[in-house]
């Protein structure tokens, strides 16, 4: 079963856009529980453009099913508030900084002693780690020995060749999903995955544990409204 965790920045957006409280974050976290996600991600950058540190300790109350948290460990801030909420899960970026959106991921080879001491810190809290790889097999074998729970594969690839040629852009991430597979990883997936791409991507990768989706979700709330929308991602899923 691949489970959805509804990434809500783009709610964080739209509140910061004013200055108040509307919409609330933490009434649309309920709703989408309340409406079947199997979980919540946030992706609190430094700037808190969108999530800011302390929706994450409020989140961290209310938050009944996975809580993910994603975010750049090279900020030893990021590190502090992950070690402080003990999520169920966190997923380490290698974002730069004042960087519009996340564009790459670890290289695992390159990074390794430093990602193995940094996921020992989190692993210590029995927190899982998930690290956010290309679909490389290379590395996603650099990423077992890390000692990282799961990978998350970065779709961004993947979302923007599936127009063109849907076979030729799943065909790396089903190495790479079977190279993780092999070594005992766990699977995650996101980045600009929608209602168009994932049905194929979920069915050609069924190792798949987790999506965290975001911004397309939120988009399609603003036509099918949230809870359809959200059903209509579910059903994608099976
Ligand atoms: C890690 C990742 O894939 C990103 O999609 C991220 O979680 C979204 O972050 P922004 O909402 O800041 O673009
Ligand atoms: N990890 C990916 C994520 O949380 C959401 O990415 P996007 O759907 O906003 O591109």
């Amino acid at each position: 079963m691949t489970r959805l965790s509804v990434n809500i920045n783009k709610i964080a957006t739209l509140r910061n856009s004013r200055g108040g409280n509307n919409p609330d974050l933490i009434q649309v976290a309920k709703d989408c529980e309340g409406f079947g996600a199997q979980g919540i991600t946030v992706h609190p950058r430094p700037d808190e453009r969108h999530i800011r540190y302390n929706d994450v300790y409020e989140l961290k109350k209310i938050v009944t099913t996975e809580f993910n948290i994603e975010g750049n460990c090279q900020e030893q801030k990021f590190v502090d508030l992950v070690l402080a909420v003990k999520p169920e899960q966190v997923t380490l970026v290698p974002d730069a900084l004042g960087q519009i959106t996340s564009n790459h991921g670890w290289d695992t080879i390159k990074n390794q002693d430093y990602l193995k001491e940094i996921i020992s810190v989190f692993k210590k809290e029995s927190i899982r780690v998930s690290i956010f790889v290309d679909p490389i097999v290379e590395m996603v074998e650099a990423a077992a020995t890390t000692g990282t729970d799961r990978i998350e594969l970065y779709t961004e690839a993947y979302a923007h060749g599936y127009a063109q040629n849907k076979e030729q852009a799943i065909a790396p991430y089903v190495k790479a999903a079977e190279a993780a597979q092999k070594a005992g990883l766990g699977i995650n997936a996101g980045h600009d995955l929608d209602l168009e791409n994932l049905k194929y991507f979920s069915d050609n990768i069924p190792a798949l544990d987790e999506v965290s989706i975001g911004h397309a979700l939120i988009s399609d709330a603003l036509y099918y409204g949230l809870e359809n929308t959200i059903q209509m991602y579910l059903r994608q899923l099976v």
